[in-house]
Parts: structure tokens; C-alpha cells; sequence
């Protein structure tokens, strides 16, 4: 599991890049972050990792966490499955090459990571990651991967028994994935994710105040301005939708 308890984060002295994100990823779920270019994705991904730590908040994830970053490293020099192999011993579990197999790794398991095609290396990035029991933090997973591996992946995520957190450009869909929205939020707006949402869909877009709607899964995201969050929730919890999350 993760748990972000209202994180800030700012680099230096320069601005907030992000301003108390909650977000609770429970064993099992997939979570994706969502938002454009600099809204702050990789840094949550990487304070969610423990990579980064935050300005302010508190973090709390288990103790088994497997991070690929977006840009795996071009340095690495040990021998793919020895590369593998190192990492699977310090975190106490055996070398699972059978993660490597499967997303149809086709380079030299003997030649250095470094030395690897992008679409390998990633392949090797992944499996690296994927022994992780707890949580996996995967920055942008699909990057590089060919069709094929790019569906195994699916799969890997979608059955994993960690919790998951990751980004991706490209709008793959994992079942049961849940969408959660970066660095949007402008001044004076409310933005309220609703579940079962359903034919209540159409009226919740008309009201007054909602300046966007857009489903997401079986529920709805929507924007508000501020002084009509309240009503807008009151209706949306009487046309039997569930609140998942509201930020202002
Ligand atoms: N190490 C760093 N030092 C200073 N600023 C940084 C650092 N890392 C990220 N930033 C800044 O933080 C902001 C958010 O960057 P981040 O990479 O988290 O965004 P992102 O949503 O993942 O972007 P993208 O979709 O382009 O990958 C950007 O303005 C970026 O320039």
C-alpha cells in the first residue's frame, strides 16, 4: 500500500510543484496519475516511491517497493540477469527471470543493461521493479514496449497483489483502473469525482456552475466553480452517485 497524507512538494526555492495531494493506493488497486506535461506526475511517483522526499506531508508505503523510473539509467553495467539477480537478493526474494520471459525480452541476458535496446531495457526495468511485493511505482511502463509486451504488461499490473501506482501518455486501459487528476486545479474551481454516476451523468453536466464533466469508468469527473460545489454535491449524492473525492 501508499498512503500521501497532503503533500507539497517544491524544488529549492522555486514553486510548489504539488500542493497537499492525498491519495491511498490499497494492496491490489491501480492507480494512474493523470495531467499534462510538468503537472508534477513523476515527482509524486517518485515521493510515493521514496525516491524524492517531500517539501511537506507524510508518506507511508510498505516496506517491498519496486520503482522504474521514466529514463532508466544508461549506466548500468552489470550483465542483465546478474543486474536482476543483484536486485532480487537484496530485497530477500528469488531471481524471478520468468518476469523477463514473459514481457518477451529479447536481448542478451549476458550484455550489459547498458548496451541493451530501449524496448529490452525497459523490459528489464519493469521485471526489476515487479519483484516488488508491496507497492510498484512504474513511471510511464509502456514507454518502448513493443504490442505484445505491452499487453503482458497489462496483465502483470492488472493481477498484481502490490498496490500500484504509474502514469501513461498513452491512455492504456488496466481493469479496474482508477484515474486521479494532477495540477488542474485553477483558482476558484472544485473538482468533485463521483461514482456511479450513470444516467445522472447528463443532469450532474447541466447544472449550474459545472463548467466541465467527463465520465471516467462508471463514474464522472467534474469541474465546478467555487459556490456551487455544495448544491452540485447534494445533487449528485440524491441521483445516488457516490463521492470519491473533492479538491479545491
Ligand atoms: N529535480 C528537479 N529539480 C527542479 N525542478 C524539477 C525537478 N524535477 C522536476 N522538476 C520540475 O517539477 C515540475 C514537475 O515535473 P514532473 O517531471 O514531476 O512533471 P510530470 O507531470 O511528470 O511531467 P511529464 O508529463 O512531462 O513527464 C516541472 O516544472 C519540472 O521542471
Amino acid at each position: 500500500m501508499v498512503r500521501l497524507d497532503r503533500i507539497g512538494k517544491r524544488y529549492g526555492r522555486g514553486p510548489w510543484v504539488l500542493r497537499a495531494l492525498s491519495l491511498d493506493v490499497a494492496p491490489g488497486e491501480v492507480v494512474a496519475l493523470r495531467g499534462g506535461n510538468g503537472c508534477g506526475k513523476s515527482t509524486a511517483l517518485r515521493i510515493a516511491a521514496g525516491i524524492t522526499a517531500p517539501t511537506t506531508g507524510r508518506v507511508t508505503r510498505g516496506a517491498s517497493v519496486g520503482y522504474a523510473p521514466e529514463r532508466f539509467p544508461t549506466d548500468v553495467r552489470p550483465p542483465a540477469r546478474e543486474y536482476l539477480r543483484r536486485l532480487a537478493a537484496v530485497r530477500g526474494v528469488p531471481l524471478r527471470w520468468d518476469l523477463v520471459e514473459a514481457l518477451g525480452f529479447a536481448g542478451d541476458p549476458d550484455a550489459p543493461v547498458a548496451t541493451l535496446s530501449k524496448g529490452n531495457a525497459q523490459k528489464i526495468a519493469l521485471a526489476q521493479a515487479l519483484h516488488a511485493t508491496d507497492l510498484l511505482v512504474l513511471d510511464e511502463p509502456w514507454s518502448g514496449l513493443d504490442a505484445a509486451a505491452g499487453a503482458v504488461l497489462g496483465e502483470l499490473v492488472a493481477s498484481s497483489a502490490a498496490a500500484v501506482v504509474l502514469t501513461d501518455h498513452h491512455g492504456h486501459d488496466v481493469p479496474g483502473m482508477r484515474e486521479v487528476f494532477l495540477g488542474e486545479v485553477g483558482d476558484g474551481v472544485v473538482v468533485i469525482e463521483l461514482d456511479r454516476v450513470g444516467e445522472a451523468f447528463a443532469l450532474i453536466s447541466g447544472m449550474t456552475g459545472v463548467s466541465s464533466a467527463r465520465p471516467v469508468g462508471a463514474g464522472a469527473r467534474v469541474e465546478v466553480r467555487a459556490g456551487h460545489s455544495d448544491g452540485v454535491l447534494a445533487e449528485a449524492l440524491r441521483l445516488g452517485c457516490s463521492v470519491r473525492s473533492v479538491r479545491s
